[in-house]
């Protein structure tokens, strides 16, 4: 079996094969994950957008076309319009003509929403619909909801711990906050946000690369809008107390993978955290935005974290970043697959062997919600899989892991 490693930067687009790592994940096959994501998911997120908002018939039918296509279609020529043209125009000529369906699961993906936000014209100036995030109102309903309310009352409650249990208590709530993705939720509402099983804690590493001397960034590259985003910020506020240099938060540059955050939504976070009754939230609020207006806290972001690719293809300023850094950590599921490579690794795979090729040290803090796993112990691995078959999909299970 031969991976298909695409760095089409460099050969023009094309697709080489990559002997040295395993294959990609596809959608093809039967019962798996990634197809129902295509099959399943994505049917119930364009409903939720056609329920969500009074779009026109011309986009209505943009976005079922969409659907149609990916469901049984092939990738035309044409390139989606939109930020990046030239890197599009590679991608794009690479995988025309291609049946979805024989795609690789991330480069798919990531078209999907490419071509989603050109349907319900995104980035089109001259459309009243321009800007308009069409996941907004998912978003703004968690930052409304229950669970939020939840997880600020027991930020609050921190207010009497040690600074270890601290420390530790904000760890795990970036971590778990990863659980409630909506993308996930999209066709699995009902899912466990209670925090499950850690199965690797390279936590004592993290702490050590990210609270060491000198002036390098930590760089927290963001995942989700919502109860996740507002965790981050809550660890990103601990760093800017520890670390002894600058923290940069990275966001996605315009709405991908239904809640990834962006900068509009770290404002609307910082609003409802204004709103809350809690003293204790309110001065977390106040105190974010005074690092941001002394440049302690840097928000960033990079068109390339809604590329199809991953991050064995960085480009050459954002991988000059990272190797600055004093630590990177990389939140979520699909930040994930982008650094290991979305690939059907055996899951026993040294998270290093994996990981390595990544240019500064790295953290990921990943609640599994893909099929695909590393650096997991056999002995555990074996168990897991008798005892819950399906524990890479269901958020319950988290990783903690560190290559420095
Ligand atoms: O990056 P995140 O928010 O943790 O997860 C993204 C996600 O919803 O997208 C993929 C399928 O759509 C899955 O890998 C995962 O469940």
């Amino acid at each position: 079996m031969r991976s298909w490693r695409r760095p089409a930067r460099e050969n023009g687009g094309a697709e080489v094969p990559d002997p040295q790592l395993p294959p990609p994940i596809g959608i093809d096959r039967p019962g798996s994950f990634s197809r129902s994501v295509f099959h399943e998911r994505h049917p119930v997120l364009v409903a939720n957008l056609l329920a969500d908002f009074p779009y026109p018939p011309h986009v209505a039918e943009a976005l079922e076309a969409l659907l149609a296509e990916s469901l049984a279609g092939d990738v035309p020529a044409r390139t989606p319009g939109g930020p990046e043209i030239h890197t599009w125009h590679l991608e794009v000529e690479a995988h025309a003509g291609r049946p979805w369906e024989s795609l690789p699961f991330l480069w798919a993906e990531s078209y999907f929403y490419r071509r989603l936000l050109r349907a319900v014209e995104y980035h089109h100036y001259d459309s009243p619909w321009c800007g308009v995030d069409p996941f907004a109102p998912q978003k703004h309903a968690q930052l409304d909801g229950p669970e939020l309310r939840a997880d600020l009352d027991a930020y609050a409650a921190l207010r009497g711990a040690g600074a270890a249990d601290r420390r530790r208590a904000l760890l795990l709530a970036a971590l778990w906050g990863n659980q409630a993705d909506l993308g996930f939720r999209t066709n699995n509402p009902g899912a466990d946000t209670s925090a499950g099983d850690v199965l690797v804690d390279d936590s004592e590493a993290l702490w050590e690369l990210a609270e060491a001397p000198g002036d390098a960034p930590v760089i927290v590259v963001a995942d989700n809008a919502g109860r996740e985003i507002t965790a981050d910020l809550a660890l990103v506020d601990h760093l800017l107390e520890t670390a002894a240099g600058p923290v940069e938060l990275h966001l996605k540059p315009h709405p991908y993978f239904v809640s990834d955050a962006t900068g509009q939504d770290v404002v609307a976070t910082l609003a409802a955290l204004d709103r809350d009754p809690h003293q204790e939230v309110r001065d977390l609020a106040r105190r974010l935005r005074d690092a941001v207006r002394m440049g302690w806290l840097r928000l960033r972001t990079h068109g390339a974290y809604v590329h199809p690719t991953d991050y064995r293809t960085l480009p050459a300023d954002l991988a000059a970043e990272f190797a600055a850094a004093k630590l990177v950590i990389l939140k979520g599921d699909l930040n994930y697959r982008r650094l290991v490579g979305d690939l059907q690794w055996d899951p026993a795979t040294p998270f290093a062997e994996a990981a390595g090729h990544f240019p500064g040290p790295v953290a990921a803090l990943r609640t599994a919600k893909s099929d695909l796993a590393v650096g997991i112990d056999p002995a555990r691995l074996a168990k897991l899989d008798a005892e819950a078959p399906d524990w890479r999909l269901t958020g319950t299970r988290a990783v903690i892991q560190v290559h420095a």
